[in-house]
């Protein structure tokens, strides 16, 4: 049911003119519970339209939103947002290091893609297909730091969300994984824009992304993990290792992961492929506007999923497995496609404000 359009919550977007706050644009122009009402972006950008900004830096097959094509963009400063009511956060890392804590101390609500608070302990990092319970953190976020309505919750590195979705399932239905390794070919809007060179990309890979391969490893075990009585995040005893490749696609990373399982015998293929057709999460059943209706979309074709051809199912909000079968050395091994700025970033972002949203954090 959508609100009346005063009941919305107003939205003030942090790096607006980017990569990831255009995919905010798109997500939230006519969005039933958001109104996007201040724009964020540097001072290149600041006393510019919108339209105007992103001239020659619009890459979006949806043309720019009529009423957001006029709206002005300025600075980060947080005098401009102090009566948004959520704030996302489509910074990079250096200026989100600048600018997130001031928004939180001035009693604002950030949700942030930028990767300087995932791993603090008051901060929850949540992929909204797997673990928005922790969200409870938010309570003690607050009370340690004396706020009465601000926090940052953080959505996860690109690569991670797309592998956590089926380790989420598998470890739902079949307890505690073992040990997991995992290949990434990874598209060039993983770097943002213009991001890596055509020279370098083109007819080529290259099997270096700096400090990727560390942030999963990291981040799948804190997402996957628990939060304490005391209120501490607890990792999950998972090991993961991965290898991180850069590859010529625009959108949409692809990882090949094998998978231990700790149970012995471990589970058939055919046990796998049910988990994962059936794995539900709570912003599904919480009906949140971008939730997928499916989680996990299970291809059966050999050759799928395939970033060109699955990368936009579901609008990019769910993700996609396939060519799941038994690995000689691990127990099953698969491959997962997600895209990774829609889900692996923008669209995380704003499922985590909607579950947030339905349980009050917001209030
Ligand atoms: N791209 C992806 O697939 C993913 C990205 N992320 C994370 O999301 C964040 C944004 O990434 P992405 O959109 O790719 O990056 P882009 O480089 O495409 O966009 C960066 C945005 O930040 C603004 N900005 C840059 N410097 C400043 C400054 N000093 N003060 C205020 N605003 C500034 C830019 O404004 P202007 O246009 O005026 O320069 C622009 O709006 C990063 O933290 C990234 O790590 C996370 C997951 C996936
Ligand atoms: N590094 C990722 C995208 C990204 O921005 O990641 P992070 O938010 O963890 O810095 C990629 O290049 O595909």
């Amino acid at each position: 049911m959508s609100p009346a359009a005063s009941s919305k919550k107003r939205v003030g977007i942090l790096g607006a003119t980017g990569t990831v706050g255009q995919r905010f644009i798109l997500l939230l122009a006519a969005h039933p519970h958001f109104d996007i009402a201040v724009l964020g972006a540097s001072a290149a950008s600041a006393g510019k339209t919108y339209a105007q900004a992103t001239t020659g830096r619009w890459k979006q097959v949806h043309p720019i939103p009529a009423h957001v094509a006029d709206m002005p963009v300025g600075d980060c400063d947080v005098k401009r947002f102090m009566d948004c009511d959520v704030v996302f956060s489509g910074l990079d890392s250096g200026p989100a290091a600048e600018y997130e804590h001031v928004f939180r101390e001035a009693e604002l609500r950030v949700f942030s893609n930028a990767k300087n608070y995932r791993q603090d302990p008051l901060c929850p990092l949540i992929v909204p297909l797997v673990n928005t319970q922790h969200l409870e953190m938010v309570a003690h976020q607050r009370k340690t730091l004396g706020l009465k309505r601000g926090f940052i919750v953080t959505n996860a590195n690109c690569s991670t969300t797309g592998l956590v979705v089926p380790l989420k399932a598998l470890e739902a239905k079949f307890g505690p994984l073992d040990m997991v390794l995992v290949s990434t070919m990874q598209a060039i809007s993983g770097a943002g824009y213009p991001g890596v060179s055509a020279f370098d990309v083109h007819d080529n890979v290259v099997p270096y992304i700096s400090g990727e391969e560390e942030k999963i490893e990291m981040e799948a075990a804190k997402i996957l993990g628990s939060i304490s009585a005391e209120s501490a995040f607890v990792d999950n005893a998972l090991r993961v290792s991965a290898h991180c490749n850069r590859v010529p696609v625009i959108d949409g990373h692809t990882e090949c992961a094998s998978v231990r399982f700790a149970r012995r015998p471990a589970p058939s293929v055919e046990e796998v492929v049910q988990a994962m057709e059936q794995y539900r999460c709570e912003a599904q059943e919480l009906a949140c506007h971008s939730a997928p209706e499916r989680a996990i979309i299970v291809h059966k074709e050999v050759d799928r999923p395939q970033p060109r051809l699955d990368r936009d199912a579901q609008n990019g909000a769910g993700v996609n497995v396939g060519r799941i079968r038994k690995c000689p050395v691990f127990d099953i091994k698969f491959v997962v496609l997600s895209n990774n700025v829609m889900i692996g970033a923008a669209t995380s972002s704003v499922m985590n404000a909607e579950v947030a949203l339905a349980k009050g954090y917001l209030d």
